[in-house]
């Protein structure tokens, strides 16, 4: 904002602090009110539909829009939501005291900044799901990341890959990422879509980072941390803490380590399988519903809710570990009564993790240590419900948990049953914890009879009968004594006032119970806030303790959650060694088996792979057969076996699998300008580079999204890659459409025919969504888009094109004959030069022009439709039209796609489609 020579004291001093809090909403105090001036004004009346006014700041029309104070926790959380950083300034000193001291105006300052990754507001967190802050700091091709959920004192650092960085996000989902400015205009990629938060260069200096991370930790090095080495990583981290503490203004002493994060410890996802497999997020709505996180979260906590969708994201690559958990589920799964009280404990466990948090942070009220006694009081329980398991784990997590009784009872001595949500009003604390309180609050409920007492009292001592206690408004309270008892009157009287008849004196013991009387409100009410403080810091020493509790608890509920889950829904222990197989009995799609419409059974399948004899699957099988649910159902088998879940199945046997791959359906990236096709060879290209014969790869109709004779080249050099390339011969299933994939079973060693097979009756096709062995000869394609109500003419003139292109069969059975001429063709993949694929990959994906073009001579023109005769002999415009289109189009150039497209295009034409 323009300062003016005139500019009020006020907006002298709105501008200094405005000016310290660059990219951000200030919401400033003024009286009862939040005031934005100028640009945040107007952000803020457009975002909150709040009227724009005017004001005039010396000449100056300054636009200005405010809201009462106590609609800050409604209107702060919606402006963070839109993507503001939002700055609160607060009066810092009462406005009473600074009249007295003579000031023109209060003090005021920043007392917090919130943001979408920066905040304990609970408005803003979802209890299921962590709030991560990012840091990435570059250097060379490492990538140095950090990350923080302060709303639970989660800490961690990483390097990384520069090229793993994109995968490594979306495995977080962080609501913000900081980055340094010398990166504006110039950013390293995986980074679209994030909220970005640009920080001053000098911050992401090693040195001062480095020295923040030790003051903060109060350590000499990181060595204990075991991160002393990851000085990129370091450099995040400190990037991080540093906008942490700038914004939060308030201690950190929940953030009690880092750790490093080792991706290495995890399956592999990448971005397409995270997306396609539903683990966390639907593909349709962006919402739970359908998801694998949706079946299995049986939670009972927050933390556990939390620490089970990291489970999920994060399947583990250790068999001692993955067994450790199986064991742990099995254990619970079998004690079903323990399982069932275990639950209703849990239950009654708040959210450990983000209620250390707020009180550290000097954020919490009453409630929220009365809410942490309680759930306190339910850790021995859980510790007894588990005292007589074995599972290794359960043990470990079981001796986690301490009850912490000397800070339940130190809580419930001090707070009342049922405190108040308000600090500032009283009414939190027990008279019996505070000598203090107890006398204040006695005042001022009997405040009079307390004077009468008093006077009894004096009377008494001084044995002056008709001694009296007054008040009035210039010296407050005071002894009045006849002038006749003058001589019974004690030295320690001070004479204030003399009358006709009478004496008036005050005493010190009477000033100080008379300051207690008049001000025992207040009084009680500051007493109790900060005996409130006391305590909460008291409580805050235990924070380390409480989050170990939480940690606990969290896996305790997850383990219960995947016994819970295993039980309602069937679900068997899985086999998980270190073998070649992926052998599953009856498996099922763990959230299909559960929305299919009532009646309507799922049908299990079996699934058989091996890298050293049944490496790669061919699933051939019509449309809507059930091709992709085998697919993804494997994929999420194989994941839940590594989460340590039990799996929907009859049997499964999973030999270890590092990454899982997917190249499923239409991508989304079609926003960010890229084509249907170059996000198909884009995702082809990253599992060929980065697969290893652990891997599982699952792509479902690769080639799609180009022409047929350019799809089948490059679904067939891509099947013969995996198969060929040693280092990435992963088990792999690969449906598709094109039949002629068929023929590598009997070209390579470790290729296996499936099918989904079908029936045919009447004319229409029956699924029977069964697994068996061989390709499928048929596609029934056009019956399944007939029943999904395409007009009969073009239905029948597919089924006229069909018989034709199946007359003059393509021979690619031949696979050093056509299949070679194919080879030759033209460069279209190679030359697009993004999709790395591997090279013989984009050589034998070329089209041979001439093979298609040849394609229109064996199909024969199509028959004039029976609507033309409608027109009969007087020449119709519409008609003209239409006869002209027919005569223009180049039916030797045509592709049999482009003859359907027109033959739509026509029926449109003719106002029939
Ligand atoms: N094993 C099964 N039991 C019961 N219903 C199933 C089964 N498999 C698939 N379905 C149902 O069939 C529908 C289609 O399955 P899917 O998407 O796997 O077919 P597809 O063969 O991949 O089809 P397209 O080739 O058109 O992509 C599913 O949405 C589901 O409702």
């Amino acid at each position: 904002m323009k300062s003016s020579k005139s500019e009020t004291p006020l907006m002298r001093q709105y501008n200094q602090i405005k000016a310290r809090y660059p990219g951000t909403v200030l919401l400033f105090r003024v009286g009862d009110f939040y005031e934005t001036f100028a640009d945040d004004a107007i952000t803020i009346s457009k975002e909150l539909g709040i009227t724009l006014t005017k004001r005039n700041n010396g000449g100056d029309q300054t636009p200005l829009a405010g809201f009462p104070h106590h609609s800050l926790d409604t209107y702060l959380p919606r402006l963070v939501k839109r993507g503001h950083r939002v700055a609160v300034c607060d009066q810092t000193e009462d406005p009473a005291e600074a009249k007295a001291a003579k000031k023109k105006i209060v003090d005021r300052d920043v007392t917090e900044v919130v943001t979408p990754g920066v905040t304990l507001n609970e408005k803003l967190l979802e209890h299921k799901q962590n709030n991560y802050a990012f840091a990435v700091h570059w250097s060379g091709s490492t990538a140095g990341v950090a990350f923080s959920d302060i709303s639970t004192g989660e800490f961690a650092l990483a390097q990384l890959d520069a090229r793993e960085l994109k995968s490594f996000l979306t495995l977080f989902a962080p609501a913000e990422i900081l980055l340094s400015k010398k990166l504006k205009g110039n950013l390293p990629d995986g980074l679209d879509g994030y909220m970005l938060t640009y920080q001053e260069e000098w911050i992401f200096e090693h040195d001062y980072c480095y020295q923040l991370l030790l003051d903060h930790f109060q350590t000499h090095s990181l060595k204990g941390f075991g991160v002393e080495e990851l000085t990129i990583a370091q450099v995040a981290a400190g990037a991080l803490l540093h906008y942490i503490k700038e914004n939060q203004k308030a201690s950190l002493g929940h953030i009690r380590r880092i750790y490093a994060f080792e991706n290495s410890h995890f399956m592999m996802l990448d971005a397409s399988t995270k997306r396609n497999l539903e683990l966390t997020a639907s593909l349709q709505q962006g919402g739970t519903e359908g998801t694998l996180i949706s079946i299995l979260d049986e939670t009972q906590t927050a933390m556990g809710a939390r620490e089970l969708r990291k489970w999920i994201m994060r399947p583990l690559k250790n068999l001692r570990d993955i067994r450790r958990r199986l064991d742990a589920v099995e254990a619970l799964f079998k004690a079903h009564e323990i399982r069932n009280s275990l639950r209703d404990e849990l239950e009654q466990i708040g959210d450990l993790e983000r209620l250390i948090s707020r009180i550290s942070a000097g954020r919490a009220n009453a409630r929220d240590l009365t809410q942490l006694r309680l759930s306190l009081e339910r850790i021995l329980p859980v510790k007894m419900l588990l005292q007589k398991q074995e599972s290794p784990l359960i043990v470990s997590l079981r001796d986690g948990l301490s009850g912490l009784i000397e800070l339940q009872e130190r809580i419930r001595e001090a707070i009342v049953d049922d405190p108040p949500a308000s600090l500032r009003d009283g009414g939190i604390i027990r008279e019996s914890y505070s000598e203090e309180l107890r006398e204040i609050r006695d005042i001022a409920r009997n405040g009079k009879r307390y004077i009468a007492d008093i006077q009894k009292q004096l009377i008494q001592e001084t044995g002056i009968n008709s001694l009296k206690l007054g008040y009035n408004k210039v010296f407050g309270y005071y002894i009045e004594v006849t002038k006749v008892h003058q001589e019974k009157v004690p030295d320690t009287f001070i004479r204030k006032q003399t009358l006709v008849n009478a004496e008036r004196y005050i005493t010190p013991e009477l000033k100080e119970i008379e300051e207690k009387v008049l001000s025992a409100e207040e009084r009680m009410s500051t007493l109790e806030y900060e005996l409130f403080n006391e305590l909460r810091m008291q409580v805050s020493e235990y924070a380390e303790q409480i989050q170990q509790n939480a940690a606990s608890i969290a896996a305790i509920d997850c383990l219960q959650s995947l016994a819970e889950t295993a039980f309602l829904f069937n679900y068997v222990k899985p086999e998980v060694d270190d073998s070649t197989v992926i052998d599953i009995k009856g498996g099922r799609h763990p959230v299909v088996e559960r929305s299919l419409p009532l009646g309507e059974p799922f049908i299990p399948n079996d699934i058989f792979l091996d890298t050293e004899t049944e490496q790669l699957i061919i699933i051939t099988g019509p449309n809507m057969a059930g091709k992709s649910i085998i697919l993804r159902q494997t994929g999420l088998i194989v994941l839940m076996a590594q989460v340590g879940c039990f799996v929907p199945a009859q049997h499964a046997r999973i030999g270890l699998v590092d990454k899982i791959f997917t190249r499923v359906g239409a991508s989304d990236n079609l926003a960010a300008g890229e084509s249907t096709f170059l996000v198909e060879m884009n995702e082809a290209a990253n599992i060929l580079n980065n697969a290893t014969d652990k891997s599982l790869i699952l792509l479902d109709e690769v080639g799609r999204g180009t022409s047929t004779f350019d799809g089948l080249s490059i679904a067939w050099s891509l099947a013969e890659y995996l198969h060929n390339q040693p280092s990435v011969a992963a088990r792999t299933l690969f449906a598709t459409h094109y039949h002629e994939l068929n023929e590598l079973e009997s070209m390579y060693e470790r290729v296996v025919n499936f099918n989904v097979q079908v029936k045919e009756h009447e004319g229409k096709v029956i699924f029977m969504r069964k697994l068996v062995k061989g390709g499928a000869d048929h596609s029934y394609g056009i019956q399944v888009a007939g029943m999904a109500g395409l007009p009969k003419v073009v239905i029948s003139r597919a089924q006229e094109i069909l018989h034709n292109l199946e007359q003059h069969s393509l021979d690619i059975t031949n696979k050093h004959g056509k299949l070679n001429e194919l080879r030759e063709g033209d460069e279209k993949l190679s030359s697009n030069g993004t999709a790395s694929l591997p090279e013989t990959g984009a050589a034998a994906a070329g089209t041979r022009k001439k093979a298609a073009s040849s394609l229109s001579q064996k199909i024969p023109k199509q028959q004039p439709l029976p609507q033309f005769d409608l027109f009969g002999g007087a020449p119709d415009p519409q008609a003209e039209k239409i006869k002209e289109k027919l005569r223009q189009a180049d039916l030797n150039t045509m592709t049999p796609i482009n003859a359907m497209l027109f033959l739509v295009e026509l029926k449109k034409e003719i106002g029939q489609l």
